[in-house]
Formats: C-alpha cells, sequence, structure tokens
C-alpha cells in the first residue's frame, strides 16, 4: 500500500494518466483523415475518430472512482480507475480507465465495505476476490479537486460521506448523471438484463429517473452488437420534463434515443385526424374542483384491460363480417362471386391487417376488371361498361367502408347507442356512462386523452404496425399515471416485453386515470418474466423534508411502504402564517433570503394556475425575475419559477415555496395529500408552507421537532 497521501497520490496518477491521453489525442489529431474509398481504411478511421471524441471527453474528468482489486490468485492487488468513459493506454492496449458500465465496474457499486469475498460477473462466470480500496477522485477540467476514501482494507468502512457531499450540492435546472455515486439498489436495475419487463416502485427521490437513464447508457453498451439508441424510446409525463431531463443521456455518451411523450407520439400516429380537447381544461377541472369524480369513472374504465379486450372482440367480429356478402357484379352477368373475394381475404391476403387487406382486394378486383375489358372490342361498349363497372364498385364499396381509427371508432359507439348491430356481449360490456360520453365527444369531435390508446390500438389492428413504431427498448417515467391499456399498448411494441417502467402510487395524482396498485398492471406482462422492484431510500431532499413529507402521505393510508430518507440534516420545514395583506410581502421576503443563501432553483408552487398566475404578476411588479411555467410549456430555465403544484411532478429544486397551503386548498383526502406530498418532495435542501388563518388538516399532528413557525 502507498505511503503517500491519497491526495498527492491521485495528483501523480492523474497527472501520469492526463500526460498519456493528450499525447495519444495529439497523435491521433495530426493524423491526417482518410477520406478515400478503402473499406477497411474507413473503419479504421471511424475508429480513430471515435478515439478522438472519447479523449477530448475524457481528458476533462477521466475518471471518478479508483478500486484496488485482488483476484483470488493473484498476488496482489491491481487499481482499476473508473470512468464515464473506457481508454487504452495506446502502447499496450491495456485498459487505463475502465467504463463505468464493463461489468468490473460493477463492483465499485455493489461493494459496500466488510472484508468478505467480492465477485462480479463476467462474460467468463463469477470473478472473485477482495476490494482493498475504495475511492472516489473528483477531477474537473482535469483538476484535481478532491479524493475521498470510502473503505480502506483494515480500517473501518467509512460513511456514505461522499455521497452526502454530492447531495448537499445546489442544482441547476437539470437532472443530472450520478455515475459516481450509483448505490447497490439503483445498480441491480441498471445492470437488469435486457429482454424482461422491470416494473420499478420508487418513493419520491429514489432516482427512478435518473437510473432509467444510465439504464438506457447501459443496455446500449452491454449489447451494443444488437441495440441500436434509435429504436429506443422515452415516455415522459410532459415536454417541460423531457427538457429537464435531456443533460444526462449526452453526458452519458449516449444520443439518438428517441423521447416523447404518450400524448405527441399517439398523435403522430393518428395523424391529423384526431383532435384532441385541451388537456389544461381537463386538469383545471381535476384539480380545482370535484366536478370530475363521475367523470372519472368513465375515464378509468376506458383506461382498462376490459376496454381493450372489448375491442379486440368487436374488431375480431368485424373482421369476420366486413366483406360484402354479395357477388361483384360489374356488368350484367358479370361477376366476381362472393367466396372468390373471400377466399382472397381469408386465406391468401390473412397475414395483411385489415386496411390492408381491403386495399389488396380493391386493386385485384379492378385488375379483374380491366382483364374482362380487355376482351371487349366495341370501342363504345366497352366505354359504357368501364363506367358501369365503376360505378358499381363505388356501390359495392359502400358497403365495405375504407375506414380510419377515428371513423371505426364512431362507428362502433354509434352503434353502442343505438343498440343496433352490435352483439349482446359487447353491448352488455361496455357501461352505458361510457357510451353517452363518448358518443357526446365524438359528437362534439374533441377526443379525451383516455380515447388515444384505443384510437391507436384500433389504427395498428387496421393499419398493422408501422417498423418505426416497433422498439427495442421503451421507457415508461410516472407509469403511476399511464392506463393499464396505455401499458399494454405499448408492451406490444417492443421485441420480448424489453421495458423499464417506473413510478411511485404515492404521487398518483391522476387517480381518474392511472394505476391504484402494480398488481393492476402486473397482468399485462408474463408474470415468469416481470421483475418488481421496490426503492425506498430517498436521495433527493434532507432528513427533515422526507419526514416532514412522510407524515403528510400517511394522512392518505396507502398501503405503500414510506420513503427512508439518507441521513443528511438540513433546516427544518417553515410553516408562515400570512394574512391577506403581508401574504406578498412574505414570500418576497423569504425568496430573497433563499436567494441569499445561494439556491439556484426556487420553486413557488401554487395550488391553481389562477393563483400562480396572479403571483407571478404581483413578484414581477416587485421587480423578482420570476418565470411563469405554463402546461404544454417546452422549456425550463431554471431560477425562480412558479407553477402549480401538479406540474412540478418529476422535478427538483433547490428550495420549495408551497402557497396557501390552507384547509380548503388541501383538504383531508387521499388526492389532496397526495398532491401536497409531492410538493414538499420536489424541495432538496428547504421547504417552505405558507398558510393562512386555518391551516390544512393535512398539517394537523406533525411532529414539532420538524417545523418551525416564523
Ligand atoms: N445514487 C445517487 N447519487 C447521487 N444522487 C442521487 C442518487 N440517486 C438519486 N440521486 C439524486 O436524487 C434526485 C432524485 O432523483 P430522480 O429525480 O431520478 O428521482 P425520482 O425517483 O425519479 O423522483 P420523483 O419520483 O420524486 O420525481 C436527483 O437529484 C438525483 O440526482
Amino acid at each position: 500500500m502507498s505511503t503517500q497521501k491519497p491526495y498527492d497520490e491521485e495528483k501523480v496518477q492523474l497527472d501520469r494518466t492526463l500526460t498519456t491521453m493528450k499525447e495519444h489525442l495529439e497523435t491521433l489529431e495530426t493524423m491526417p483523415k482518410y477520406v478515400g474509398n478503402n473499406y477497411t481504411e474507413q473503419v479504421l478511421e471511424g475508429i480513430r475518430e471515435k478515439n478522438r471524441t472519447d479523449l477530448r471527453r475524457a481528458i476533462r474528468e477521466p475518471y471518478f472512482g479508483r478500486l484496488d482489486f485482488q483476484e483470488d490468485g493473484d498476488k496482489e492487488a491491481v487499481p482499476l480507475y473508473i470512468g464515464k468513459i473506457g481508454v487504452a493506454n495506446p502502447v499496450n492496449e491495456q485498459p487505463m480507465i475502465i467504463d463505468w458500465r464493463a461489468p468490473v465496474a460493477s463492483l465499485f457499486y455493489s461493494f459496500i465495505g466488510g472484508n468478505e469475498t467480492a465477485y462480479y460477473e463476467s462474460t467468463d462466470g463469477r470473478i472473485e476476490g477482495n476490494v482493498h480500496l475504495k475511492r472516489y477522485i473528483v477531477v474537473r477540467n482535469g483538476e484535481l479537486q478532491r479524493v475521498v476514501d470510502d473503505f480502506e482494507k483494515g480500517n473501518e468502512r467509512i460513511a456514505d460521506d461522499f455521497l452526502l457531499y454530492r447531495l448537499g450540492e445546489n442544482k441547476d435546472n437539470r437532472l443530472k448523471d450520478i455515475v459516481s455515486t450509483i448505490q447497490v439498489e439503483q445498480n441491480e436495475i441498471i445492470r437488469a438484463p435486457r429482454n424482461t419487463p422491470i416494473l420499478i416502485q420508487g418513493v419520491a427521490g429514489s432516482g427512478k429517473t435518473t437510473v432509467a437513464l444510465h439504464r438506457l447508457a447501459y443496455l446500449i453498451y452491454q449489447y451494443q452488437e444488437s441495440l441500436r439508441a434509435k429504436k429506443m424510446i422515452i415516455f415522459a409525463p410532459n415536454r417541460l420534463f423531457l427538457d429537464y431531463i435531456s443533460d444526462v443521456l449526452p453526458e452519458l455518451g449516449v444520443g439518438d434515443i428517441q423521447q416523447t411523450t404518450f400524448q405527441d407520439w399517439a398523435m403522430s400516429i393518428l395523424e391529423d385526424e384526431v383532435r384532441l380537447k385541451d388537456a389544461r381544461e381537463s386538469f383545471a377541472k381535476w384539480f380545482e374542483s370535484d366536478s370530475m369524480v363521475e367523470e372519472g369513472k368513465t375515464k378509468r374504465w376506458k383506461g382498462s384491460l376490459s376496454f381493450m379486450h372489448v375491442l379486440a372482440q368487436y374488431i375480431k367480429s368485424y373482421e369476420k363480417n366486413c366483406v360484402p356478402t354479395q357477388d361483384f357484379e360489374a356488368w350484367e352477368r358479370k361477376k366476381l362471386d362472393q367466396t372468390i373475394i373471400n377466399r382472397w381475404f381469408t386465406v391468401e391476403y390473412k397475414h395483411y391487417p385489415l386496411a390492408k387487406r381491403r386495399e389488396r382486394i380493391l386493386h385485384r378486383i379492378k385488375a379483374w376488371m380491366d382483364g374482362e375489358l380487355k376482351h371487349i372490342g366495341d370501342p363504345k361498349v366497352k366505354k359504357d361498361r368501364k363506367k358501369k363497372a365503376t360505378q358499381q364498385l363505388n356501390a359495392y364499396l359502400k358497403y365495405w367502408p375504407n375506414h380510419s381509427a377515428l371513423s371505426f371508432y364512431r362507428e362502433l359507439f354509434s352503434k353502442l347507442k343505438k343498440k343496433q348491430d352490435i352483439s349482446e356481449d359487447i353491448l352488455r360490456a361496455i357501461p352505458s356512462d361510457v357510451v353517452q360520453a363518448t358518443a357526446a365527444s365524438l359528437k362534439k369531435k374533441e377526443m379525451e386523452q383516455e380515447d388515444l390508446a384505443p384510437l391507436v390500438f384500433i389504427h395498428q389492428r387496421l393499419y398493422g404496425v408501422d417498423p418505426n413504431h416497433r422498439y427495442q427498448h421503451i421507457v415508461i417515467d410516472e407509469a403511476q399515471d399511464y392506463s393499464p391499456f396505455q401499458l399494454a399498448l405499448l408492451k406490444n411494441l417492443t421485441e420480448q416485453q424489453s421495458l423499464t417502467i417506473l413510478g411511485d402510487l404515492s404521487q398518483s395524482i391522476y387517480a381518474y386515470q392511472g394505476i391504484k396498485d402494480w398488481d393492476e398492471c402486473k397482468g399485462i406482462f408474463d408474470k415468469s418474466k416481470l421483475q418488481y422492484f421496490e426503492l425506498t431510500k430517498s436521495y433527493r431532499s434532507t432528513w427533515e423534508i422526507i419526514r416532514f413529507a412522510n407524515e403528510v402521505i400517511s394522512q392518505a393510508h396507502l398501503s405503500i411502504q414510506l420513503a427512508d430518507p439518507v441521513f443528511r440534516s438540513g433546516e427544518k420545514i417553515k410553516l408562515v402564517q400570512v394574512s391577506e395583506e403581508n401574504r406578498i410581502l412574505s414570500i418576497v421576503k423569504a425568496v430573497q433570503l433563499l436567494q441569499e443563501k445561494r439556491m439556484n432553483t426556487i420553486a413557488l408552487l401554487g395550488r391553481t394556475e389562477a393563483e400562480c398566475e396572479a403571483l407571478f404578476m404581483a413578484l414581477k411588479a416587485k421587480g423578482i425575475p420570476v418565470s411563469l411555467v405554463q402546461a404544454e410549456q417546452e422549456n425550463y430555465a431554471g431560477g425562480i419559477s412558479i407553477m402549480p403544484v401538479y406540474m412540478s411532478k418529476g422535478l427538483e429544486f433547490d428550495a420549495v415555496l408551497l402557497l396557501d397551503v390552507n384547509d380548503q386548498a388541501y383538504r383531508k383526502t387521499v388526492q389532496d395529500a397526495k398532491l401536497l406530498y409531492v410538493g414538499c418532495t420536489r424541495a432538496l435542501h428547504e421547504l417552505w408552507l405558507f398558510h393562512g388563518k386555518t391551516p390544512s388538516p393535512l398539517l394537523e399532528g406533525i411532529d414539532e421537532e420538524l417545523v418551525m413557525k416564523v
């Protein structure tokens, strides 16, 4: 073991590594780029170019950790330097820096101290040995900044100092990678095998989103021969959130992964045909009044697997009956027998989706007509017959219309409403409120969010799945807000059910559509394949904030494990009673104080959009540089933001100010407890709650130790 101090030792090592890397980069940069046609040379140039790019990136921060590992049978421990990008020594081609995704690097994350045998799974099987040292090394722009030993053989394990140091940092407006401090339970998820659906229930701040993004980077590395980033897709709750997470994958060296929201994705499939009701209206209605309770039941049913099964059944019966039952008579005594057309449909074109089959048959009928017309010599007779045949064909096709997903859906609901031409089974299966509500929105030509999954389902049954909509892996974030129908739809678009689904039932604030219990969606996946993980440790917030938030969510009496905070102690939660007159002034003062404390991101979370707009105007008038975040917004600028609490889901801020936490705004209901919980758990370091004379009953009985009344 070295007698040098860790910092000095690493300084020497870093200088040595950087010199080698810089020399290698210089050599590569001075080599003329190959632009000829020789394939082998092109491949070699491709490798050189990748090396240049990798080295340029790696030189800034070559590695973040060191693990000294003595493999069983070896004489001594070998130091392994672990970085975001693997770098080989140009002289002997041996790894100089190991990619964090490589099998051996997994040790850095799975090893949590102790003197027991450590192991990792390599392509040659399990490799066992002993860890002598686990060290965190912070390098910024090529400068060594910090060295923290987490474990040294013979010494007691040092607590999570480095993790706590990282968690204590202030954040800017983007989520960051966590490669240096991935925790054991997160590592297990990141490295789970590719062809298995993974379902993660994780408490607020447990790193679900972060883990999912690291998992994508891992999969791309591990299965680089077969996986393509372009064939992977992330579903996120809104565009703002996509912007918020947009730095992580590039920082991990991964580009080109598709990122979308379910709505945008579905609308791109349904093209221009469907007009969607403005989601803001539904949100405002849902979050500001009780009027959605009844409507909510209809919405839930439309997101159920029952609806999917009924639709599948209806489409099957359509398939059986869509070919007209009469012969096609082009002109007198010139008939194409119905049995022939039926055979084309049920046998020859069976492998095509329904609409494609119709199209093929239409071509074939036309070809048959042309063939028959060829035998007619008299041009006038020919012309007349051609005209007649075209009319006949149009008449024939009236019995076999060309459906779009929307017209098909419309026809179904019209039959249901009239109770005509529809089987008893289907009629009985669909609740009458669903029929009434859907028929009404179809009449208004405005579809609701929950109609999107059924419409895409129909579209894909009619037209087949576009190869561009088949994915090698799908990530679904905030999955608690997805309906089982949506999840089943997406599952069918993956190869071998390769999905990562993550969510938190404590944050399911759209009760009218989301999952209430993960068992609801366990039935969607192959039971033998589905892997279920629970993340209960919360990394985002201080110990005080998580304890406080836990007390709030306990009022919802959910059967979900509460978050287990990391021991990062911070300020007490501030409860500020304000009057109508001093409300704005108190908020301004709090914001100024937090700015003095160098909080980079501060969120003011209101209960309703209207309240946020009013506050935005008031703060602007006071000269506070604040931005109002609205639904459908695409960019998140950081700094001081105002938004309704429901929009803050998935985001995080150094400090959060929850406004109007009064008895009317946050009542003692499951829904309001979840909303308040979401708001509280957005804060990393400071949480302030403002209320009037009567605070929310959800704050009753909260441990006095956690709060400070201001
Ligand atoms: N192992 C870790 N090391 C350092 N930071 C971590 C770690 N895991 C999570 N974090 C941090 O915790 C915060 C929460 O992570 P993330 O947003 O991914 O959690 P989440 O479970 O998706 O949260 P929520 O459901 O509340 O939106 C982020 O700031 C992230 O960087």
